[in-house]
């Protein structure tokens, strides 16, 4: 063996100065037939010891890949719900920290109904024919919620229901067109007119905890670990400059170091946040700490809460007027598509010290800019110890330049397409039909080289409006030829839909192999979500199981 020929010089030159060697070392009258025996028997255990070596790499390795993360992409169009399923992983898997938040969504459910009563006021206004030409105030007419016809101009009935209390109506609700544009300022960026950052936070965490607590029963550590820390700006991973991540980690481990760990909260780059957190920073500290009496924001004369409930018997008038409801019908303005949600809750949401619940949080607007990273430890069952990297995207037109640098890293995709939208355009674009928009992206999504090996969820989004609609008498042969004559209910439609999204699947993803798997959902409803998402959390980590082939 011409190879140990060289080596035992070595070896013996390294006896002088190491032991082991010298221990290893054959003896010096060994025989040719013993130095052969030898030989293979080292060659055999080096064979064993580098599998071994080999192994241990390997196991560290998927225990590394098992243990550390798990990525998920949420993608969709705008509106499509992306965030609404976070906020539902968010208080599936760290409660306190989504309820620790609360109290910052109050100024953006302002925002949402004092735009839902404007947009009532707008559709109320009295027709002048020019005004309808020159149609070019499409956001008065809040385009996702507007039926365009085949002539691309919403059917609005040119002489409709007048109402007798339009102009009473408008009088009295003045203020809130100044505090829409305070909402505005406050939430979002100066090149936006949708809100698109959260309000008060930390200020308002702060003073209103005790308060918070009183009212929620809830222990004061869970609240101390859910707290928020200060914003941190983090670059964006891509180029644009109008992209920004923002990053909340929201651990559910209980321990200190979760807490130092940091929660952050991260803003647009533009946004001032301080700002921002303003609203309520007025109020002053608990009066006293040791009776537990609090001032809050209702004693602070600057709230908006003051002005929308001076409002709210005018707001509640409005919304219940039967010649106000005939209008909207004839305008075909659904605002229970939108923020609309609201108004069928004026008293509560107006009140001095309300504070908003889950529902209202989940269905609060908040448009995403950017790309949101939310991570969650989750501590037992199957799961335990995973971390889950849950990344939120921006799903207008101008945002999604910003979804690409986030497929390499990807595990799984959750593609949320809201299928109640076949008779809505893109607010960004009124050309397009909301539904087409969203099947071109799956049909991106699905085709996507880098997403080939992520596993893929489908949400077909936004049920509970499907079925409303369907059942108020809207037709989606109207709106998509292709559906011909086959029955229009909620069964054959939602069935139709799935088929559809299934072929572009199969017909498009680069991996044959690949499984998709189609939920209906309404994720709003956090009981149902809450069933879906842990189905959906098996899959994904079986999935990646097997991507790792330890399955
Ligand atoms: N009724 C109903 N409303 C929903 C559903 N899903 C989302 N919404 C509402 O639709 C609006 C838009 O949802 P978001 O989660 O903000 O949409 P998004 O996909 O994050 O939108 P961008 O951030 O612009 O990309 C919110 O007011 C939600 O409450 C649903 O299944 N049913
Ligand atoms: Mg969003």
């Amino acid at each position: 063996m011409p190879k140990a020929k060289v080596e035992q010089p070595y070896a013996r030159r390294r006896t002088l100065s190491d032991p082991l060697a010298a221990a290893l070392l054959p003896p010096p009258d060994e025989s040719p037939v013993e130095r052969e025996v030898r030989l293979k028997a080292e060659i055999d255990a080096k064979k064993v010891s580098d599998s071994i070596d080999d192994q241990i790499r390997q196991e560290r390795n998927d225990q590394k890949k098992s243990k550390t993360e798990v990525n998920v992409l949420l993608l969709g169009q705008s509106e499509s719900g992306k965030s609404t399923t976070l906020k539902q992983f968010q208080l599936l898997h760290s409660p306190s920290a989504f309820h620790a938040e609360r109290i910052a969504w109050r100024a953006v459910i302002y925002l949402n109904l004092v735009r839902s009563v404007r947009r009532i006021l707008d559709a109320l206004a009295p027709e002048e024919s020019d005004a309808l030409d020159d149609h070019d105030d499409v956001d008065s007419l809040e385009t996702a919620s507007v039926i365009i016809t085949s002539s691309g101009r919403p059917p609005s009935a040119i002489l409709g229901t007048r109402v007798s209390n339009y102009d009473t109506y408008r009088r009295k609700l003045e203020p809130l067109a100044e505090l829409e544009e305070r909402l505005i300022h406050l939430l979002s960026s100066p090149d936006e007119d949708e809100a698109t950052h959260l309000g008060p936070s930390r200020p308002a965490w702060e003073q209103y905890a005790q308060f918070y607590r009183s009212n929620e029963n809830l222990s004061p550590s869970s609240h101390l670990n859910a707290r928020p820390s200060p914003t941190i700006m983090i670059p964006h991973k891509s180029q644009t400059s109008s992209s920004t991540i923002h990053r909340v980690s929201s651990h559910t481990v209980s321990s200190n170091s979760s807490l130092s760990k940091g929660k952050e909260i991260v803003l647009h780059t533009s946004t001032n946040w301080k700002k921002a957190f303003s609203l309520g920073s007025k109020s002053k500290s608990p009066k006293s700490a040791h009776t537990g009496e609090i001032e809050g924001w209702w004693e602070d004369p600057d709230d908006p809460v003051h002005s929308l409930n001076a409002c709210a018997p005018t707001m509640q008038e409005l919304w219940r007027d039967p010649q106000v409801r005939k209008r909207l019908q004839e305008k075909r303005l659904r605002l229970e598509e939108s923020s609309g949600f609201y108004l069928d809750e004026i008293p509560r949401i107006t009140a001095k010290k309300y504070i908003p619940t889950d529902p209202d949080v989940l269905k609060a607007r908040l448009k995403t800019m950017g790309v949101v990273e939310h991570t969650f430890l989750i501590p037992s069952g199957s799961n335990r110890g995973v971390e889950w990297r849950i990344y939120d995207v921006g799903g207008a037109r101008n945002q999604r330049q910003a979804w690409a640098p986030y497929f390499e890293d990807v595990n799984a995709i959750i593609f949320l397409a809201p299928i109640s939208v076949f008779d809505q355009v893109l607010t960004e674009d009124p050309r397009v039909n909301r539904l087409e928009d969203s099947l071109l992206l799956w049909k991106s999504v699905v085709s996507n080289k880098l997403l080939a090996n992520g596993n893929i969820v489908l949400f077909l989004n936004k049920c509970d409006l499907l079925q409303a609609k369907l059942e108020a008498g809207v037709r989606l042969n109207h709106h998509m030829i292709s559906y011909g004559d086959r029955p229009n209910d909620y069964d054959s439609v939602s069935k139709y839909f799935r088929n559809k999204f299934g072929v572009i699947h199969q017909s498009y993803t680069p991996n044959k192999e690949r499984e998709l798997y189609i939920h209906f959902t309404a994720v709003t409803d956090t009981r149902k979500t809450a069933t879906i998402i842990s189905a959906v959390r098996d899959i994904i980590i079986k999935g990646n199981l097997r991507n790792m082939r330890l399955v």
